[in-house]
């Protein structure tokens, strides 16, 4: 058979955490999708020690300087990454380039967090593409930061005005409300814009209908656009043919068992609770939450990942841990979650409000019960609450514990309540509006196609600073 010669290449560079690897892979793969041939360059680390499943796009890799164990403290992985990073992408790139059977890089699509990225990419005369994989709303608190607009430690406990979007301090992004519990994660976040103003594009992991107003604000600073959802094309436009999951997953699933159960399940009758892939929960929290669920009319699907299992109740482990698919409930350590929350059976879901769970709810329209934990969370839950009003967010006591009683509440206000319903009318809109968005002629669509137009045409475009 006669070999196809794809004309453009695209690296994708994801930053090495599920969160961020997930939205990454979409993009990849909608750009493949086109006539392009598109490379993720993973770590050493993720490459070995997960399955992948990416179909059209070919995997490559670099080294973070943690080939063997992972992750570290996050200031010394960040220095580690961006020293032995910068190199190894380099190298990856000029070996492609200089290979008689590979199409030539053109272009560098890279994680917001790994902005050293640019640099590379511009030394070799590529076009960069920094990819944010928090919402604008999110980044727009950021970028006031990094430019000294917001002062922290934030003193005043007014109400901050961010473009449609008014928030009270407890509502920011942790890593800016509580920067004394830790001090070294706003590094990131505040790093995201130390060379943006270079960015050939600034690309977001939304939509135009989504977040209009800080939309507006933000594209006068940078080249943005919106290229989201960025979830499997099964579950939003239909787009990719067999496009069904993300296709890396991070820990190891129990698809049959968690979906055999769930089947036998009447519509609407499901609590979904998730905290995503890194949220560490104390161990009294854990114990209230088995307490409500258990106590709580409906059946319950719960994922504990295997590293926060010893914080459940010994009596909640023996009926629905160590018996695992119990009539009522059911814990799995990881779930295939767009399966999950695309099942009829499913009622709401209790969630972190990771940006990729949010936006993935919002898409399959289910409603919300927000409990937010650290990072951007917060600012995402006050969205789903305030602004597209398809969740109701938790009360925690003074210890910040979420409560059995409040969390059983809420449980019955979205499945039960008034409210409940109006948020799910409000949820199948934006489902509608996703869908929209990725489909032919979308915002996200139109602004891929852009992307694509302007890569193949800008890719020799020197780059002063290099010159
Ligand atoms: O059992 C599970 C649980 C989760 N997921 C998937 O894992 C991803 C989790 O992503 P997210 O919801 O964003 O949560 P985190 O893993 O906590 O993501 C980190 O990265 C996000 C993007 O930067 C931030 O918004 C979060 O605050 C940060 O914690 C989603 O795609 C889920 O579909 C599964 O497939 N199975």
């Amino acid at each position: 058979m006669e070999k196809v010669e794809k004309k453009e290449h695209i690296l994708l560079l994801p930053y090495p955490l599920q969160g961020h690897i997930n939205p990454i892979l979409q993009l990849a793969k909608r750009l493949a999708s086109e006539d392009v041939k598109v490379t993720v360059a993973l770590t050493n680390y993720i490459a070995k020690s997960v399955k992948i499943q990416a179909g059209p796009i070919n995997i490559e890799t670099i080294s973070d300087g943690y080939d063997d164990v992972g992750w570290s403290e996050v200031e010394a992985y960040a220095d580690r990454f961006e020293a032995f990073g910068s190199k190894t992408l380099a190298a990856l790139i000029e070996r492609i380039q200089n290979s008689d059977d590979d199409t030539p890089v053109s272009c560098v699509v890279y994680d917001s967090f790994v902005p050293w990225v640019l640099n590379v990419a511009h030394k070799l005369n590529l076009v960069g593409a920094v990819f944010f994989t928090q919402p604008l709303a999110v980044t727009n608190i950021y970028y006031r930061v990094h430019r000294d607009l917001l002062k922290v430690p934030v003193q005043d406990e007014d109400l901050l005005s961010i473009p449609g979007l008014p928030l009270y301090v407890r509502e920011l992004p942790s890593f800016v409300s509580d920067v004394e519990s830790s001090p070294h994660f706003l590094r990131l976040p505040v790093d995201q814009f130390s060379n943006i103003e270079e960015a050939d594009w600034v690309l977001f992991n939304t939509f135009d209908d989504l977040e209009p107003e800080v939309l507006k604000w933000i594209a006068k600073l940078w080249r943005v656009r919106t290229i989201g959802p960025a979830i499997p094309s099964k579950y939003l436009g239909k787009r990719i043919e067999g496009d069904k999951e993300y296709g890396l997953n991070m820990f190891d699933m129990k698809r049959a068992e968690c979906m055999d159960w769930l089947n036998a399940k009447k519509d609407n009758s499901v609590i979904y609770v998730s905290m995503g892939s890194m949220a560490v929960l104390k161990q009294e929290q854990t114990e209230e939450i088995a307490c409500a669920l258990q106590g709580c009319g409906y059946n319950f699907l719960w994922v504990v990942r295997q590293t926060e299992e010893n914080k459940i109740p010994s009596t909640f482990r023996k009926d629905f841990v160590t018996s695992p698919g119990s009539e009522k409930g059911m814990v799995i350590t990881w779930c295939p979650q767009m399966e999950v929350l695309s099942h009829p059976a499913l009622g709401c879901f209790v969630t972190h409000c990771g940006w990729n769970s949010t936006m993935e709810s919002l898409s399959l329209g289910v409603p919300m019960i927000a409990f937010p934990q650290c990072s951007d969370q917060p600012t995402n839950a006050k969205c789903v609450e305030d602004l597209w009003k398809v969740g109701i967010r938790v009360k925690v006591d003074e210890n910040g514990i979420l409560r059995k009683d409040e969390l059983e509440i809420c449980i019955k206000e979205v499945m039960e309540g008034e409210k409940g319903k109006e948020m799910r009318k409000n949820a199948d809109k934006w489902k509608e509006l996703a869908v929209q968005a990725v489909s032919d002629g979308g915002s996200s669509d139109k602004n891929v196609a852009e992307f694509l137009e302007a890569v193949k045409s800008e890719k020799v475009k020197q780059h002063p600073c290099h010159i």
